[in-house]
């Protein structure tokens, strides 16, 4: 295998598809009579492949990966010293080598990706992100910054669903109890599926509106498909309309809306009236 591309969003969409190959072949290597043990695989050939990568070809940048021991922790002390070190770096990639584990270990689903994102100190965005791929192997497809898709129509101009309705993209196993209130009052159906990067890439292409999140979410799950809705020209905030932020002490990230612009302002006052 030669050497990859050297600028970075075109690097984050080479190896969002060189793991997202891997994890094609693992899926028809152990099928899925065990789910749990296919989970686990996905997850580790993913991120060992990722990290070595980055190792090989960005050996600079540190890294904020779901499948590092401790990321799911805020930074502390007691921390390992490559935790902490991502707080003084100038550039982090943040990854989540698997995201909707879940649905990858059920046959026939598609909903689930791998994300690369690279965030910069000196980024001029307020979430500073400067480089995305989103991997959706099973959709054969990798969404990228280096060539972020044009802005979607509307989901009902796009063929997927009724005029004068919203789609509105929901986890499907952990959906926010207000949802299914604020999809009503704002005459919204709502579409169940699995991983962040998923939805957020029908948001992208016109599949759905909107996705709304709360509840729970790491920086990890939304940073990649971030950068790439942001690179489209979608709206992306938190729920109460406030910016989000990548590489902080805590790596929670517990809610985000992403959706066209033109609904941004009347989701965000649904957001406050539901949950505000
Ligand atoms: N309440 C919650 N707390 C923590 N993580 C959550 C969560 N709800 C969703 N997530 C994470 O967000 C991603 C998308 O979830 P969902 O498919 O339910 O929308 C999943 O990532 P992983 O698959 O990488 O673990 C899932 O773990
Ligand atoms: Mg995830």
């Amino acid at each position: 295998m030669g050497s990859p591309p050297m600028a970075d969003a075109e690097f984050a969409r080479w190896l969002a598809g060189r793991a997202g190959a891997a994890l094609v072949g693992l899926r028809a290597e152990l099928g899925f009579d065990d789910p749990a043990a296919l989970k686990s695989a996905g997850d580790k050939v993913s991120h060992d492949l990722i990290r070595a990568e980055l190792a090989r070809w960005r050996p600079g940048d540190a890294v904020l990966s779901e499948e590092d021991e401790g990321a799911r922790r805020a930074v502390a002390g007691d921390l390992p010293a490559a935790a902490v070190s991502r707080l003084t770096a100038d550039r982090v990639w943040i990854i989540d080598p698997l995201d909707g584990t879940r649905e990858f270990s059920e046959s026939g689903r598609a909903d689930w990706a791998v994300h690369v994102a690279l965030w910069a100190r000196t980024a001029s965005s307020s979430h500073g992100l400067v480089a995305g791929a989103v991997g959706l192997p099973a959709q054969h497809r990798v969404l990228a910054t280096d060539d972020p898709p044009g802005y979607p129509p509307m989901s009902s101009q796009a063929g997927a669903g009724d005029a004068g309705r919203l789609r509105l993209a929901a986890s499907r196993s952990r959906p926010p109890a207000f949802l299914t209130g604020l999809a009503a009052e704002v005459g919204a159906d709502l579409v169940p599926m699995g991983s962040a990067g998923a939805k957020i890439a029908a948001v992208v292409t016109g599949e759905v509106d909107a996705y709304i999140h709360a509840g729970g979410q790491y920086e990890w799950d939304s940073a990649a498909p971030v950068a790439v809705a942001t690179a489209t020209g979608l709206h992306a905030s938190r729920i109460d309309g406030s910016a989000l932020k990548y590489n902080e002490a805590d790596p929670r990230l517990p809610d985000l809306l992403v959706c066209r612009r033109d609904l941004a302002s009347r989701l965000l006052a649904a957001l406050h009236r539901h949950c505000g």
